[in-house]
């Protein structure tokens, strides 16, 4: 596994009137290997763009992004990505889904069917491989896109507000699979979320973003014990739980008025 190394990140869009939108700026993080970190910070802070460009999705202005001392250049198999209204092409079914991005990372046909076989068990979706994705819940399309990330066997998980688009009961189901995978396969996490709840109960470390341009303020340190999986209503229910929620809605609340 690889150290992801973020140094002085830069980015500035032209709006539609050609005027300069400066998204990030002096974003700098260090992500150990196994380390699961969570992203909040004000909307349009620069979330998804950093994320983005981390996967190699877009373009930087300007700073560092190394996976153990090696610049990244483009999108790669020891990077995969989960979009938060999935991704998937609705023509293809579950295994299609997948294979479709094994084929594009170039991951040889003959490991194809292993690999899909593999994912979509640890999803849980081994009887719905030939089901489309309108035959499917969010719940279980979001399934289908994390197996089609972790089919490619990347280092590294870039994960974006991946249950945004979910009920509140499925969103709480799919962050206990989310720590059973996590501590079962010792990834690298980097997911970006807007829930605060969310946030504190999956990651080692909380980084909170600036208003844009965005860069990290602040960094918590989330004590509480693993594993986690099946722990999690016990954990809600913890002091410590309420206090690190106390600590980010208040830094949450002074970014929202600075925005
Ligand atoms: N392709 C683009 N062209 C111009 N401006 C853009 C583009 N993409 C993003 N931006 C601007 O960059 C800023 C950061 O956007 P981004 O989507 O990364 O923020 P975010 O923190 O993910 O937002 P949210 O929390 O609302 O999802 C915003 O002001 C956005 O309007």
């Amino acid at each position: 596994m690889a150290v992801l190394s973020i140094a002085n990140l830069s980015k500035t869009f032209l709006d539609r009137r050609g005027n300069e939108v400066e998204a990030l700026s002096g974003f700098d993080l260090t992500v150990q290997p196994g380390e699961f970190i969570t992203v909040v910070g004000p909307s349009g802070c620069g979330k998804t763009t950093m994320l983005r460009i981390v996967q190699g999705l877009e373009d930087r202005s300007g700073g560092s992004i190394k996976l153990d001392e090696r610049e990244i250049t483009g999108p790669g198999p020891e990077r995969g990505f989960v979009f938060q209204q999935y991704g998937l092409l609705p023509w293809m079914t579950a295994s299609q889904n997948i294979a479709f991005a094994l084929d594009a990372r170039g991951v040889p046909r003959n490991e194809h069917e292993d690999r899909i076989a593999n994912t979509l068990q640890t999803v849980g979706l081994s009887k719905f491989r030939n089901h489309y994705p309108r035959q499917m819940s969010g719940g279980m399309q979001q399934r289908v896109g994390i197996a089609r990330a972790l089919a490619i066997d990347p280092d590294i998980l870039l994960l974006d507000e991946p249950f945004g688009a979910l009920d509140a009961l499925t969103r709480e189901v799919l962050q206990e699979e989310m720590l059973t995978l996590s501590e079962t396969m010792q990834k690298t996490v980097l997911f970006v979320t807007h829930s605060i709840d969310e946030a504190i109960m999956l990651a080692d470390r909380v980084v909170v973003m600036s208003a844009r341009p965005g860069r990290i303020e602040n960094v918590i340190h989330v004590d509480i014990e693993r594993p986690r999986a099946g722990r999690a209503e016990e954990i809600r229910e913890s002091r410590k739980f309420a206090e690190y929620r106390r600590v980010l809605w208040d830094l949450l609340m002074e970014k929202k008025e600075a925005a």
